[in-house]
């Protein structure tokens, strides 16, 4: 059983357009309608793919009702923790090019008392030993920058592996604590934590052994159309294919992390799988997610120790 937490879930809204023209107005030709919120995705992949799963999530006003209803319509577990405030929606403009512009709303405003039975909620399913808790995305108003250390800190208590996919302040509070298992930052969330640009494999494994020394046993970093590298204490991987002209990327990082935690096998293996779960996701519109016939392991490549002066770009 693998719980998520997603601490500001949201209904994700796509609109398809020609190209975007900022300043006018522009006409969708399609939309599509989504749960969302990076925790919550990942319970769905892990839903089509037969791993028992369990989504805490806040959750308030019709919104909310409506992300709880549409999870339940897809046979997924949720334990949702009810708000005075409304949950968001979050906007994807995806271009027939594949270019695709986010607009992420902040999200209701928790209360103390709501953070509390959020935390609450979460260590009740917690002491039932999960295999793993997923915490992704980021913090709705009112939550403190020192959410996920507390969460590690529940998670330590129970002994249970804590896996984190977020960014920004509450990831270097997180990473600054310690006690995690696995962290997934993008290239980009990589370079935020570490304060440097990274540009080639060697830059983004020395920053990974960073984190690694800080906080965590594994870092698996998304590269776009790039792949992924997979960094432990004694080893990296990097794996991907052939770039895709993607129909949407909202949620393919979610689907990687998915597809690494229904993987079993060597480093390699499961990074390869990661991989082409993250591949079929920017196949789908909006914020679907694949199910086992969307994936293609065979057009994934792994190499182990890749060349550490080659440019991400390059990969
Ligand atoms: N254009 C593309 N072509 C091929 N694969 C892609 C492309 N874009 C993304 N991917 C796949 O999806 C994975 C995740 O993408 P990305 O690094 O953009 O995730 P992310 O930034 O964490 O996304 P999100 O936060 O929306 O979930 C990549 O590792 C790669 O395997
Ligand atoms: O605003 P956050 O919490 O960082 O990200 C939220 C979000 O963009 O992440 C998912 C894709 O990864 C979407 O379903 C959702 O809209």
């Amino acid at each position: 059983m693998i719980v998520t937490l997603t601490p500001n879930p949201s209904l994700d809204r796509a609109l398809e357009v020609d190209r975007l023209e900022v300043g006018e107005v522009n006409r969708a030709h399609g939309g599509h309608l989504h749960p969302g919120g990076k925790g919550i995705n990942v319970s769905r992949v892990l839903v089509r793919h037969g791993v028992p799963t369990l989504a805490v999530l806040p959750t308030g006003g019709a919104d909310g009702a409506r992300l709880v209803e549409m999870l339940a319509e897809i046979d997924v577990p949720t334990l949702a923790v009810p708000l005075a405030d409304q949950t968001r929606s979050n906007l994807t403009i995806v271009e027939s090019s594949g270019v695709t512009t986010k607009i992420n709303a902040p999200g209701p405003r928790l209360t103390p008392d709501e953070v509390d039975a959020l935390l609450a909620a979460l260590e009740t399913q917690l002491r039932t030993q999960p295999g793993a808790l997923v915490c992704a995305g980021s913090l709705p108003l009112g939550a403190p920058e020192t959410f996920f250390v507390q969460v590690a800190g529940l998670a330590a208590r129970y002994g249970v592996p804590f896996i984190l996919d977020t960014s920004g302040v509450p990831l270097t509070r997180a990473v600054r604590q310690g006690g995690l298992t696995l962290v997934k930052p993008n290239d980009e969330e990589l370079a935020e934590l570490v304060g440097r640009e990274l540009t080639t494999v060697g830059d983004v494994v020395d920053a990974a052994r960073e984190v690694i020394a800080a906080c965590t046993r594994a870092v698996l970093v998304s590269l776009g159309a790039h792949g992924a590298l997979l960094v432990l204490a004694d080893g990296v991987w990097w794996a991907g294919g052939p770039p895709l002209v993607p129909l949407s990327t909202v949620g393919a990082g979610d689907s990687t992390l998915a597809g690494f935690l229904t993987a079993d096998g060597s480093p390699g293996d499961r990074l390869r799988t990661a991989v082409a779960f993250g591949r079929a996701a920017v196949l789908l519109p909006g914020t679907a997610v694949p199910d086992p016939t969307d994936i293609d392991l065979d057009a994934v490549r792994v190499v182990e120790n890749p060349d550490p002066r080659l440019a991400l770009k390059e990969l």
